[in-house]
């Protein structure tokens, strides 16, 4: 095994992002190009909530471990960009406000039981990477996020432009994130840059990127397959055909 220099290193994981990275999925294509109908927007968002929610535990989970101050206050600050520092701020609160606006009830939403089993399992499978694996692992799992703004912004503009049921206030979960993923994948980035000096140390933190790329993958080739493709599980969102889903 050879011993990559930061830049390659860097340029490593560019590669995989490009090749990997869950805007190139035919689920995603679909949502951008307007060609879902209201259920299977519904169905996404649905489902991505189950991540969203997660994302601050597991950000917890790592923190707990970081060994230095600057480390946790860094870490600390995504746990305040999702779960906001007061009730009714944060990330997690801004997709509640996608799913109000989707006509979908919180309490079915936040009760996670119309999500697609996949999406739990490849959710799950993320925290328990970033609990137990090593810190630069945990860390190099994040950098998926150097590629979310160019697909936020496809996302947004697309979703504006073809639905008639979207509206910006419905989407203002993304602008935010459009600032605070570059200022969180810049610092993971620099970190990734600065511990991954050893061969083995490297496969680590491509192997985490690749693993993490596969996650989002997989949540999205659960969704074709229930929301596209005609075969949801037993008991998942069904659209009308769950009434408990919706908002009265
Ligand atoms: O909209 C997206 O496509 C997208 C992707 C990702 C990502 O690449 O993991 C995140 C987000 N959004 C996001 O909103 C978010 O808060 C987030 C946190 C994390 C993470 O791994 O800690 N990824 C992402």
């Amino acid at each position: 095994m050879t011993i990559l220099s930061p830049d390659a290193l860097e340029q490593h994981l560019r590669d995989i992002g490009a090749a990997r990275y869950h805007n190139r999925h035919p689920f995603h294509r679909a949502l951008h190009d307007g060609k879902l109908d209201r259920t299977q927007v519904q169905a996404w968002a649905l489902n991505r909530y189950y991540y969203q929610a997660s994302i601050p535990a597991k950000d917890a989970s790592l923190l707990a471990r970081l060994p230095t101050t600057d480390l946790r206050r860094e870490w600390r600050r995504r746990i305040e960009d999702h779960d906001g520092t007061e009730p009714g701020t944060g990330g997690v609160e801004r997709w509640l406000a996608l799913t109000d606006g989707l006509g979908l009830s919180r309490d079915y939403v936040q009760s996670l039981r119309g999500t697609l089993p996949a999406t739990g399992f490849a959710v799950e499978a993320y925290v328990h990477f970033v609990r137990e694996r090593s810190i630069l692992a945990a860390i190099a799992s994040s950098l998926t996020e150097l590629f979310s703004p160019t697909i936020i912004s496809e996302r947004v503009s697309g979703m504006l432009r073809h639905y008639d049921f979207i509206s910006e206030k419905t989407l203002a979960y993304f602008t935010p994130r459009l600032t605070q993923a570059p200022r969180d994948s810049d610092f993971a980035l620099a970190y990734v840059r600065e511990h991954a000096r050893t061969a083995e140390r490297q496969a680590e933190v491509i192997g985490a990127l690749e693993f993490k790329c596969a996650v989002l993958w997989s949540m999205l080739d659960a969704l074709q397959h229930a929301y596209m493709e005609g075969h949801p599980p037993p008991g998942v969102f069904r659209g009308r055909e769950t009434p408990e889903a919706f908002a009265s």
